[in-house]
């Protein structure tokens, strides 16, 4: 038995599942789950001394790779300092400075511990911004698992089949309202009523595999909520510094009024942050009625991490070389299937997906069609040949400034390989 299996076997009698994330669980692609213990550049090292080629990238974050030198400097000198202060400290104000200079619209900004607590605050700001109740999402969107939010909604959701959870009183959801993504009038028939709040969306869904949406979808969108008073909220914990120098409001030239962030911006390191427009976060408390609050928000450890992440992502232009290899890989897969109904590719900045089936999918419906079974065994292929991708068609890979073109070749052989046999 490998220590991998062993973990996995003592952590079942502790861990729901061995994991402490439904989709670390390999559900949808059978075997055991690994387990980690080591992660640099673009590799990852099981507890066994196996070394993987990584494009789950801790799901997003590792943006450089995996322990970058100088965010890890930037860490251990913060770890000589302080962990932690349950009181305000300067760092805050710089990463709030940093992303406040760098993303337009950003005009006041407020740190919590994850993306779903982003999303989750961000909704009730909205609400208590505009005293309205009802808020729209769209079927594959994933924006954690906040009760209100856990809704036809993608990633572990999707991939474990359940269109919503188990433990949520109707009464919960009864608010949130779904749309089709890439389809407008979805959208404008709930709006009518003039009871929605906010309108909450992935810009560049990554967790129904790689769907980014579409301009006149995107830009629809912002005139609808100028139209029917509602906000528009970005949810940009996945994509923001991934499909974009900087986000996809400047990919798309759409200015939300709340942005939700996390992952990148936190450097592997547990953050998220949500703001946006002055006269709506000023709803906030201490200055509003609106609550939210956080023990460990704005942590000394994680915004050491997360300035330092962003400063190198900025400062070394690591957005040319990150979209550059995702071209070079798309070019190169392209050409494998071309002429293939079984198979295609999407491709944006550093976020790819290999979807099984034959035509790029535009909604949550058409992820549906694909051969999921096969992504399965395409999985398998992939670690068989040290290579770790996300374990399920409904999620998105990632690549690093880390990452070779010799790396990515590795996987372009072993997806040619795996076409070859896998017929
Ligand atoms: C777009 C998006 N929003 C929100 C979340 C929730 O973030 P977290 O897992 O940090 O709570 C995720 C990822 O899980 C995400 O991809
Ligand atoms: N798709 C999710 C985040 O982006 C996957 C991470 C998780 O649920 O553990």
């Amino acid at each position: 038995m490998s220590l991998s299996n062993d973990f996995y076997t003592k952590a079942k009698d502790l861990i729901p599942g061995g994991v402490d994330s439904p989709v670390r669980a390999f559900g949808a692609v059978g075997g055991d789950p690994l387990f980690f213990e080591k992660a640099k550049g673009a590799y990852l090292t099981s507890v066994d001394g196996d070394e993987y080629l990584d494009f789950v990238l801790s799901w997003g974050p590792a943006v450089l790779g995996h322990a970058h030198p100088e965010v890890v400097e930037a860490v251990k000198k913060q770890a000589d300092a302080a962990f932690s202060f349950g009181m305000s400290c300067p760092l805050e104000y710089e990463l709030a400075k940093l992303m406040s200079e760098t993303i337009k619209g950003l005009e006041m900004v407020r740190f919590v511990s994850s993306g779903t607590e982003a999303t989750m605050s961000a909704i009730r700001l909205a609400r208590g911004a505009t005293g309205k109740d009802q808020f729209i999402k769209f079927e594959g969107c994933y924006h954690g698992h906040s009760d209100g939010l856990l809704v036809k909604a993608g990633s572990g959701v999707s991939t474990f089949g359940t269109a919503s959870s188990a433990g949520v009183p109707e009464g919960y959801t009864a608010t949130t309202r779904t749309a089709i993504y890439n389809d407008l009038e979805s959208v404008e028939t709930i709006l009518r009523d003039g009871q929605t709040a906010a309108i909450i969306l992935e810009p560049v869904a990554g967790n129904m595999g790689l769907i980014p949406g579409d301009k006149d979808f995107i830009l629809g969108l912002r005139r609808l909520c100028d139209q029917y008073e509602a906000l528009l909220i970005f949810d940009e914990v996945m994509c923001a510094f991934r499909v974009h120098e900087k986000t996809a409001a400047d990919l798309y030239g759409v200015t939300p009024d709340l942005f939700c962030f996390g992952k990148v911006i936190g450097g592997g390191l547990p953050v998220g942050a949500f703001g946006g427009r002055k006269d709506i976060m000023l709803n906030l408390a201490p200055l509003g009625p609106v609550y939210q609050a956080g023990t460990l928000s704005g942590n000394p450890l994680a915004m050491a991490a997360g300035i330092k992440n962003l400063e190198v992502f900025l400062r070394d232009k690591v957005w040319e070389k990150t979209n550059q290899l995702g071209q070079y890989l798309n070019d190169r897969v392209q050409k494998i299937i071309e002429g293939r109904s079984d198979v295609c590719f999407n491709q944006l900045g550093s976020m790819f997906t290999l979807f099984f089936k034959g035509s790029l999918p535009k909604n949550m419906d058409e992820v549906g069609e694909c051969d999921f079974d096969r992504f399965g065994r395409f999985f398998q292929f992939a670690l068989k040949n040290h290579i770790l991708l996300p374990p399920s068609q409904y999620e998105a890979n990632f690549l690093s400034s880390a990452h070779t073109e010799k790396d990515l070749d590795h996987y372009l052989s072993t997806l040619e390989q795996f076409l070859k046999e896998d017929q």
